[in-house]
């Protein structure tokens, strides 16, 4: 398990630049010494942005897009058009510059045809199997919720790699997450974060207060955590790397 460095960018175009910059640098070096990548997507509004940038990035990059599997972290229980599907919003930015088949991304299993979202995530974890990501993306919530997992709520103990959530206190209630479980056996775990709002949730996950969901996360090679300077504005300076 490695230690959580903090990259701390001055403004949030630098860090969606570099976050951007850094998934596409990070996936072309894994091209070029194994066959199959797989990205573990987020949802989220500062994710969605770097998919932007991301997506920009593509076309002149060299990435083998076929290569490439897309896995989510988590997922709303909702009908599998419903926009606020973390899903659709992803797919629908990547898949400007991404040529992506189906057999290549791995949704979350939507509410039309699951009984439930426990049903869901028994699906979506056998989907999953022994998949390791070579990268793992995640959003923080305000409370330090990452993936579904929500504080208080934490399943940490489960040797499963999805839970359904039936109670999320955040909308819709009902949820798909993969568990610590499957986040922390990733190679590489990255946060990305910007704002005023999450410098505290920033500075407590950081100190490893044990009631943050953010605070167990860990890659086995790499946990970054992408902040832009108000979301790290109540860290030490010390903890800063840029
Ligand atoms: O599933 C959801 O309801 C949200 O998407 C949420 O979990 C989000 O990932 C985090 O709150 C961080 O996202 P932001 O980058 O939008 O702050």
């Amino acid at each position: 398990m490695s230690a959580p460095r903090v990259l701390r960018h001055d403004d949030l175009d630098e860090l969606v630049q570099d976050a951007a910059q850094s998934l596409m640098d990070t996936l072309l070096g894994l091209q070029a010494t194994q066959e199959t990548v797989h990205l573990c997507l987020t949802g989220g509004r500062m994710a969605n942005q770097i998919y932007e940038r991301f997506a920009e990035l593509v076309p002149d990059s060299g990435l083998n897009t076929q290569a490439l599997h897309l896995w989510w972290g988590d997922e709303r229980f909702v009908p599998t058009t419903d926009p606020e599907r973390h899903a659709l919003r992803t797919l629908s930015i990547l898949a400007r510059t991404l040529q992506l088949s189906s057999a290549q991304t791995h949704p979350m299993p939507a509410s039309d045809g699951k009984a439930d979202p426990g049903e869901a995530a028994y699906a979506y974890a056998h989907e999953l199997g022994n998949t390791i990501f070579d990268v793992c993306l995640l959003g923080l919530g305000v409370d330090g919720h990452v993936a579904s997992l929500f504080p208080g709520r934490l399943d940490d103990t489960s040797s499963s790699l999805a839970v359904g959530v039936n109670d999320a206190p955040q909308a819709p209630s009902e949820r798909i997450s993969l568990t610590l479980n499957a986040i922390n056996r990733s190679r590489r775990v990255w946060l990305w974060v910007g704002g005023e709002q999450k410098a505290p949730v920033v500075a407590r996950a950081l100190a490893g207060d044990p009631d943050l969901p953010a605070a167990h996360v860990r890659g086995q090679l790499e946990t970054l955590w992408f902040l832009d300077a108000e979301a790290a504005s109540q860290l030490p300076q010390y903890q800063c790397e840029l």
